[in-house]
C-alpha cells in the first residue's frame, strides 16, 4: 500500500526508512450531537533518525494524533504503522508488548512513582515486563540523561527538569524505536527546557532514535528537524529546518 500527504511524498510505502506511518487516520469521539472529529483522515510518515514536532492550535487533533500513533488509542478508521507493523491490525496483547518493546512515551506531568528513587522509576517498565534489569544497565540509562550521581533520589527531591530527564531515561531504558512526548517541557522553566530538548535532539543525533513532540512552544519547535501543522484535525502544511520566527508565523495564519 501507499500512502501519500504532506511529508511522506506521493506514493512512498510504508518502507523501512519510516519509523511511523499513518495512513487515512481518523479519530471520532463521542455520539450524536456530541460527535466529534479530532482526526480526519491525517496522512503522515516520521522518518528513522528524525526529530519533528507536531504543532497546532488548541484542540486541533495534536494529542489524538500521539496517542493514535504511539498505539495507546486506536484510529476509528485508517492505519498506523511503527516500522513496517500494521498496529491497527493487533490484540490489546500484542499492542501491550510493542508499545513495551518499541515505543517510549514522555507526558508534561512526569508520571513517575513519588515513592520509588529514580533508579527504581526507571526499571520499572522492564520489572513490568518481568525482567530484571541490572543496575548497570539502569544507571547507563541515567547517565545518558546526565543524572548518573542522582539514582537515589525520589521524585520530591528532584527539580522538574531532572524529574522529566528520569521520564525520559524511563521511556528509553527498552530502547525504543520511537520515542512520544506530549509536550515535555510544559511544566518546565526555560532552563530545564532546553535540557530537555538537548537531551532528546541527542536521542536522535547520537542513538539513531525517531523522537515526534508535540509542542505549543516555537521555541521549542525549533529544536526539532521539522514541524507538522495541524488545524482542526487535518495536516495544515510543514516547515523544515524550522526557525522560531517562521514557526510563530505558521501559527499565526493558523490561528488566524
Ligand atoms: N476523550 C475524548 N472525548 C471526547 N472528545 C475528545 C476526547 N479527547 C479529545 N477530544 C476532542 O478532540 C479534539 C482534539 O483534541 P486533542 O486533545 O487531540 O487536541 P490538542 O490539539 O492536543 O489540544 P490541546 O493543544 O488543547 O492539548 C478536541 O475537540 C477535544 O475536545
Amino acid at each position: 500500500m501507499s500512502v501519500t500527504g504532506v511529508g511522506v511524498g506521493v506514493g512512498v510505502g510504508v518502507g523501512v526508512e519510516q519509523a511511523v506511518t499513518l495512513s487515512a487516520v481518523a479519530r471520532l469521539y463521542g455520539r450524536g450531537e456530541r460527535r466529534v472529529s479530532a482526526l480526519r483522515g491525517v496522512d503522515c510518515a516520521f522518518a528513522r533518525g528524525s526529530f519533528t514536532a507536531v504543532m497546532g492550535p488548541s484542540g486541533s487533533g495534536k494529542s489524538t494524533l500521539l496517542q493514535c500513533a504511539a498505539g495507546l488509542d486506536r484510529p476509528t478508521s485508517g492505519r498506523v504503522f511503527i516500522g513496517r507493523t500494521d498496529i491497527s491490525a493487533l490484540t490489546e496483547t500484542e499492542l501491550t508488548k510493542l508499545r513495551r518493546e518499541r515505543i517510549g512515551f514522555v507526558f508534561q506531568s512526569f508520571n513517575l512513582m513519588p515513592s520509588l528513587n529514580a533508579r527504581k522509576n526507571v526499571a520499572l517498565p522492564l520489572r513490568l515486563a518481568g525482567q530484571r534489569p541490572g543496575r548497570a544497565r539502569v544507571d547507563a540509562a541515567l547517565r545518558q540523561v546526565g543524572l548518573g550521581d542522582r539514582g537515589g533520589h525520589r521524585p520530591a527531591e528532584l527539580s522538574g527538569g531532572q524529574q522529566q530527564r528520569v521520564a525520559v531515561a524511563r521511556a528509553l531504558i527498552s530502547r525504543p524505536e520511537v520515542l512520544f512526548a506530549d509536550e515535555p517541557t510544559g511544566a518546565l522553566d526555560t532552563h530545564s527546557s532546553r535540557e530537555v530538548l538537548g537531551l532528546l535532539r541527542s536521542v536522535v543525533d547520537q542513538a539513531g532514535q525517531t523522537v515526534v513532540m508535540v509542542t505549543h512552544d516555537p521555541v521549542a519547535a525549533s529544536w526539532a528537524d521539522r514541524v507538522l501543522f495541524l488545524s482542526d484535525g487535518a495536516v495544515h502544511g510543514e516547515l523544515a529546518g524550522p526557525t522560531v520566527a517562521a514557526v510563530s508565523e505558521h501559527l499565526a495564519r493558523l490561528s488566524g
